[in-house]
């Protein structure tokens, strides 16, 4: 059903004209796409399935399972049933604060599986690190957008678990959406019981690092993201930075956070930041908390 054809250097996809690459990582590229239909740009994100089979450790041999221990199926989940999973999610989602897919253009025969969404026009809304950090006032603009959309998500009950500012994209209307559920779960009841680490180590909460694999909850994941995220608004870089991922995961269980002579940062943004990043998650502060705390609200 997914018509390929490669034109004059150009790739066309049913009544999509892929162009340029306009974001990249780990879970494949997006590209620009011209709709001739409706003459209206999309972003399509390429996701190969081999590829994500193969980062599953799909196609590697399994170790000779120990029949007596009922050896059953050891096989992990099938990666694309994940991907799959993720579209369902997307499917279901709207909200002015998270990207909105469009369609799914998955051929059986074809390797490739392309999400077409709609196009948030200056994409990334700040790669870190960054020389020219955010005023308060935009930063706070940004994190009400934030706010909402992670608050819609636990409604739907959804855990992000990779809220960054990579994965925040900014619209010509100065708003934000949220973009990349690869890593996010989903829950029933009121909160989410975890005990995976998932997302991006610098944005990682320190329960999901203690070595006594307590199960965590998933709302104060995002929070702490959340925490993590607004701090390189203000400062343009991470709280806890390392280069080798086991100093940084000592830091983030252990460091308190330092806040930088320059930029001048309100008393106010520093106390909602500190309220985030508690190291505790069960005093850490809520959505709802949040929503009222004097620097959002100012
Ligand atoms: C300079 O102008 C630019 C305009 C738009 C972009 C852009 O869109 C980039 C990534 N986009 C996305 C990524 C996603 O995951 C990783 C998902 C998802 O899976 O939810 C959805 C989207 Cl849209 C980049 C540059």
């Amino acid at each position: 059903r997914v018509s390929v054809s490669d034109g004059d250097g150009y790739t066309q996809l049913n009544q999509y004209k892929l162009k340029d690459e306009i974001g990249k990582g780990s879970y494949g590229i997006v590209k620009l796409a011209y709709n001739e239909e409706d003459d209206i740009h999309y972003a399509m994100k390429i996701l190969s399935k081999k590829k994500l089979m193969k980062k599953a450790g799909f196609f590697r041999r399994m170790p000779p399972s120990r029949e007596g221990k009922g050896g059953g199926n050891s096989r992990p989940p099938n990666p694309l049933e994940r991907v799959y999973r993720e579209i369902a999610i997307l499917k279901k989602l709207d909200h002015p604060n998270v990207v909105k897919l469009v369609e799914v253009l998955d051929d059986p025969d074809e390797d490739k599986l392309y999400l077409v969404f709609e196009l948030v026009e200056k994409g990334e809304v700040m790669s870190v690190p960054c020389e020219t950090p955010f005023t308060e006032e935009v930063a706070r603009a940004y994190f009400r957008d934030i706010i909402l959309g992670i608050e819609y998500l636990h409604y739907q009950k959804i855990i992000h678990r990779d809220v960054k500012p990579s994965n925040l994209l900014l619209g010509d209307d100065g708003h934000i959406k949220i973009a990349d559920f690869g890593v996010s779960n989903e829950f029933s009841g009121g909160d989410a019981f975890l005990t995976n680490t998932a997302g991006t180590p610098a944005f990682m909460a320190p329960e999901t690092l203690r070595d006594d694999h307590q199960n965590f909850q998933g709302k104060a994941l995002d929070i702490w993201a959340m925490g993590v995220t607004l701090y390189c608004f203000a400062y343009g870089k991470v709280p806890f930075e390392e280069e080798y991922v086991l100093g940084l995961h000592k830091k983030i269980l252990k460091d308190e956070v330092r806040f930088p002579d320059s930029p001048e940062v309100s008393k106010e943004l520093k106390d909602i930041i500190l309220r985030m990043l508690d190291k505790n998650p069960s005093t850490r502060i809520t959505l709802s908390q949040l929503k009222d705390d004097p620097w959002v609200t100012c």
